[in-house]
């Protein structure tokens, strides 16, 4: 699940008794820009975004036999480009056929596919042709079961080890009643084993998967939304508590160095309606994983960890970023520039510690306001493609020596290095922002 189903969630699925985890939708193109690099200090294998420093997939040796890479694809071309890259680290790779967003449709991936079955059965056999690893891949099921069975025939004979079928059309919407039927008559007359998906709404424990897969008389169940809610759904032992379940998310979050904005997410799927209790509030107004653990008495916990990690020489995305980012003619350019009288200071912005209302541009522009001085202005200049600007408030010149991908990145930089001198954000919240490395 895009967001849910990055490695602290996917480890605790297997924890609690998953017995195979996907990865979130990752498209082929923007994987395609990442690196794989292995990560010593927190044993994983990182996919890093060279034009962000971003990690784009993150696994670790406790998944690499149970991990599906999920991608969404049109192109045979591009997604064997991809699955050579993570063939060794993971256990399958997975084609989504089942999204029905417009961002999918319009790019022909995901749902559109099934209307272009030439294009899936070529992606498919592409995959199966030329790969070590097994191929799946996620479908919706069409308005018949048989129209559905004979996409599936087809899907099949591309030599696909198995197919997961979610039990809606590509109209229908998650509050629709899944068709069991359907999934079921295709699961009897077709050969490979067939997953069943769409039923979290009726899966409140775990005994109900067992129902549900005895009702669509499928080989396994595939749990989206009930194991984000709460992961523990796959205990066959019975699930733990709400607060269980977040503390023990937290610690892999921790551990595995995931962001503060993606935990948040997952965090916030748990909560759901809780959100509007005043822990709940406390918890939207955090920003750093510190701050989350915190309102689970993971304070110490993560204090420590992070603390470790730094002495280990963990740098955030100083770590990953990469070489590419510092331009070669860097000095030659930055002649042009005149830094004398600027407040310098190497910090990085990264969008994913920021909703829309907080980032460092409106939290300096919110203090401008209130002090009654002038909007501050930007001057960004570019080297081949990276940015860095100079920002000038009250006659005081800052500027962040991090080059940004973008104009906006960097004046954000910016106005990060005005936050500091002003007193405004500290050293400490900047290093644990993964700002700034000590
Ligand atoms: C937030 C969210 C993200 C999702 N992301 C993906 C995804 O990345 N890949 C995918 O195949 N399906 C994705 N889905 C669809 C689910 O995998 C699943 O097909 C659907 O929710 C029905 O199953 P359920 O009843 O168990 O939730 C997503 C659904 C939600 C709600």
């Amino acid at each position: 699940m895009v967001r849910i189903g990055t490695l602290p969630m996917r480890l605790l699925a297997l924890r609690f008794g998953a017995d195979i985890v996907y990865s979130e939708e990752l498209i082929d193109w923007k994987f395609l820009r990442s690196k794989r690099r292995y990560n010593e200090i927190l044993h994983t294998v990182d996919f890093v975004d060279q034009t962000d420093g971003t990690i784009v997939f993150r696994t670790s040796e406790e998944e690499k036999e149970k991990v599906v890479l999920q991608l969404g694809t049109c192109s045979p071309d591009r997604a064997l480009k991809v699955a050579k890259l993570v063939e060794k680290d993971v256990a399958a790779i997975d084609i989504n056929m089942g999204c029905p967003k417009e961002f999918s449709i319009k790019g022909g991936m995901g749902v559109a596919l099934m209307q272009n079955l030439d294009k899936a059965c070529c992606i498919l056999k592409t995959l199966v042709d030329n790969l070590s690893i097994p191929v799946t891949c996620k479908i919706r099921i069409l308005d018949t079961k048989e129209k559905t069975l004979e996409v599936v025939q087809k899907l099949a004979q591309t030599g696909i080890k198995a197919i997961a079928i979610h039990g809606r059309t590509r109209d229908e919407r998650p509050q629709h009643a899944v068709h069991h039927d359907i999934i079921k008559y295709v699961s009897q007359n077709i050969s490979i084993p067939v997953i069943a998906n769409g039923g979290s709404k009726e899966i409140e424990k775990y005994a109900d998967i067992l129902k549900f897969k005895e009702m669509t008389g499928c080989k396994s169940v595939m749990i989206a939304r009930a194991a984000e809610w709460n992961c523990s759904i796959f205990r066959k032992e019975g699930m733990l508590d709400m607060d269980q379940v977040i503390r023990e998310y937290l610690k892999l979050a921790v551990l595995f160095d995931n962001s503060p904005s993606n935990t948040k997410y997952c965090v916030q799927n748990i909560l759901r309606e809780l959100q509007e209790t005043p822990r709940g509030r406390k918890f939207l107004d955090c920003q750093t994983l510190e701050q989350i653990c915190e309102i689970w008495d993971l304070g110490d916990y993560c204090r420590n960890k992070q603390s470790e990690y730094q002495k280990l020489g963990i740098q955030g995305r100083w770590q990953v970023c990469p070489d590419e980012l510092e331009p070669p003619n860097k000095k030659a350019k930055c002649g042009d520039i005149n830094l004398n009288d600027v407040f310098q200071m190497k910090v990085c912005f990264i969008r994913a510690n920021y909703n829309d209302l907080n980032l460092p541009k409106s939290q300096l522009h919110a203090w401008v306001g209130k002090n009654g001085y002038k909007v501050p202005t930007y001057e960004t200049h570019q080297v081949e493609k990276l940015f860095r600007s100079i920002l000038t408030l009250n006659g005081k010149k800052y500027t962040s020596t991090f080059w940004e991908k973008n104009k906006k990145f960097a004046e954000q930089g910016a106005a990060l290095v005005a936050l500091y001198h002003l007193g405004l954000i500290t050293e400490e919240e900047l290093i644990k922002l993964g700002s700034i490395i000590k």
